[in-house]
């Protein structure tokens, strides 16, 4: 997919998220020269972006996107003019929050993921103000990150959070607890550890379009009297990866919930 850039855009933060949706933009087709990255310490930025330590003093762009961890929001000039689309992809921090801090044209806000490095990551969108315009902009920019979705109401954004935001975090310990339960029962441990994510890999690509659901396919793969069943009687005992799952979600969604708070206090 090549997109061309829907007029300057500054990138507030270049840290873990920032420099990753940076690396898929350009990866993409967007001109590095239309990119101004604003990061006191980021090393590097793609060939041909700008790097700035600190936000110009005046001017505004088309898009500022912001990047920045929330609890820095407070240190935050109010960036941005009447022609500005802000996209935040702040957890927790509400639209209102933005609203009121930045002196821009419309606000949306998105849930990014990790994954979205290399094209494969979710976006959640939601933006109560945003005319067509600024959301045909987000469809744009967002595109090449992966799949994209409007919620509904912007209060989702605390489960959307938990989810698919922090969702590759939990994967990640999932892999990493397969592949360690594999080294344990006498795997080489760099082996144990490629068969473990090319096993998730695999899994999610045959699940997304399967026409079964998750249970059904679980089912599918547990032969009467196998290996499978015996290992998910295992997952399964007193719903316990199901409560586990769900007291993790609970957990992120209530930290996303309090970062909102904080935000509209600061
Ligand atoms: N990581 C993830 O998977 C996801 C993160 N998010 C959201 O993305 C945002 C960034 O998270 P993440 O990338 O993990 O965090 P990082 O700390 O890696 O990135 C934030 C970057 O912003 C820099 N920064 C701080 N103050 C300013 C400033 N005034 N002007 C410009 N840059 C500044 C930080 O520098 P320094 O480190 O020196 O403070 C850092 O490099 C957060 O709001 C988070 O909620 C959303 C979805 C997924
Ligand atoms: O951990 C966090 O707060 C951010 C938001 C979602 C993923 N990372």
């Amino acid at each position: 997919m090549s997109i061309s850039a829907p007029g300057s855009i500054w990138l507030v933060g270049c840290g873990n998220m920032g420099a990753a949706m940076l690396r898929r933009w350009i990866a993409a087709g967007i001109d590095p020269a239309s990119v101004t990255a604003i990061d006191p310490y980021t090393a590097a930025v793609p060939d041909g972006v700008t790097l700035l330590r600190q936000a110009p003093a005046d001017g505004a762009p088309d898009v500022l996107v912001l990047a920045i961890k929330p609890q820095q929001l407070g240190a935050m000039p109010p960036l941005g003019g009447p022609g500005t689309l802000l996209i935040s992809i702040l957890a927790g921090v509400e639209e209102a929050t933005l609203a009121a801090r930045f002196p821009v044209r419309a606000v949306v806000r998105a849930m990014p993921n990790l994954p979205v490095s290399i094209g494969k990551g979710v976006v959640a969108l939601h933006g109560a103000q945003a005319d067509a315009a600024a959301r045909a902009t987000a469809d744009l920019l967002m595109a090449p990150l992966g799949r994209v979705e409007w919620l509904a109401d912007e209060g989702l954004f605390h489960i959307v959070t938990a989810l698919s935001g922090s969702g590759p975090g939990f994967v990640y310990r999932f892999i990493d607890a397969l592949a360690q339960a594999g080294t344990a029962l006498g795997l080489p441990e760099d082996q144990a550890l490629r068969f473990a994510i090319a096993t998730v890999e695999g899994a999610a690509a045959l699940a997304d379009g399967a026409g079964a659901g998750p249970a059904e396919l679980a089912d599918r793969v547990a032969s009467p009297g196998g290996t499978t069943r015996a290992g998910l009687d295992v997952l399964d005992r007193d719903a316990g990866l199901m409560r586990l799952v769900r007291e993790t979600l609970d957990a992120a969604a209530r930290r996303s919930a309090e970062l909102a708070e904080a935000a509209r206090n600061a």
